[in-house]
């Protein structure tokens, strides 16, 4: 692991690192907030998946999240959203390809080479942030958009990684919308049992959640309709998840939405992972 850069900030650290991950095939970079508790002792740690468009860096500059993690003693990581690289396949649209990995494991050419994000995610760099950081073997999930999906599917895939659970307007039910159905094709071919298993909306039908979820999702956001939070409503319904979604009224889809209710996810968080 190659530090970029560490800066304090509220007492803690916000660092940028990479590595070089063997389940992408090439360097990663990512970034970590450790608060200042950490200096007394290993800490929680939330992980932030980011959207569309994203690497590690939007929402470390602009979720404002680090001045609640100082308050409540949680670490959080920001992983990038693709692989990268001249290696990397790509594609023209801004939501398939580098920036745009969606959290799963392509199968099909030309991604399955290094679009391994759901396995670098929870094998590569969750051993290299448990080994290299202070923290518990006590973490929670949490993400934006692509990000939400993948903080979704994650923990109902792995919930013995990950404690706790939220979302800020996540992709709810990719296999029905076009922030997802291009994506699921190009990347894990035809096989629609295959994207159902990355569905948010179906898969917690099939795995379910063992503890409550938190979702905020705007009122004005512009994708609401590729979001489809209505198909995540009804699943968690329909299993009688505990949940709490909130519709914030007038709020869109950016970073000024997500930084408004960072501190509910972060204190939604703190409470389960024992901060
Ligand atoms: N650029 C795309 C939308 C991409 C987008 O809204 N990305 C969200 C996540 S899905 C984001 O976080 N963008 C980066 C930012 O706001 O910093 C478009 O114009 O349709």
């Amino acid at each position: 692991m190659e530090t970029i850069s560490e800066a304090r900030a509220y007492e803690g650290v916000q660092g940028v690192y990479s590595h070089s991950s063997h389940t992408t095939g090439c360097d990663m970079t990512f970034a970590v907030y450790m608060p200042p508790q950490a200096k007394y002792g290993p800490v929680p740690c939330l992980w932030y998946l980011s959207g569309l468009t994203c690497t590690h860096e939007n929402a470390m500059t602009k979720a404002g999240l680090q001045a609640h993690a100082a308050e409540f003693g949680l670490a959080i990581v920001f992983p990038d959203t693709s692989p990268r690289g001249d290696k990397v396949a790509d594609d023209e649209a801004y939501d398939l390809g580098k920036g745009a990995g969606f959290y799963i494991n392509a199968t099909e050419k030309p991604w399955a080479p290094h679009f391994k994000m759901e396995d670098y995610i929870v094998k590569d760099l969750r051993a290299l942030v448990q080994n290299a950081f202070e923290v518990l073997d006590s973490h929670g999930i949490t993400g934006h958009s692509m990000g939400g999906h993948g903080a979704l599917t994650l923990a109902m895939k792995y919930p013995e990684l990950f404690r706790s659970l939220s979302a800020f307007a996540p992709i709810a039910n990719p296999s029905q919308s076009d922030w997802g159905r291009k994506q699921f094709k190009a990347y894990l071919g035809d096989n629609e049992a295959l994207w159902a298993a990355n569905d948010a909306s179906l898969l917690l039908k099939e795995a379910g959640w063992p503890s409550d979820i938190l979702i905020d999702q705007g009122a004005g956001d512009q994708f609401l309709e590729l979001l489809k939070p209505e198909s995540l409503a009804a699943a968690l319904a329909e299993t009688r998840t505990p949940s709490t979604i909130r519709m914030q009224e007038g709020y869109d889809h950016s970073y000024y939405f997500v930084s408004t209710f960072g501190w509910d996810h972060v204190a939604w968080h703190a409470e389960r992972l024992g901060a």
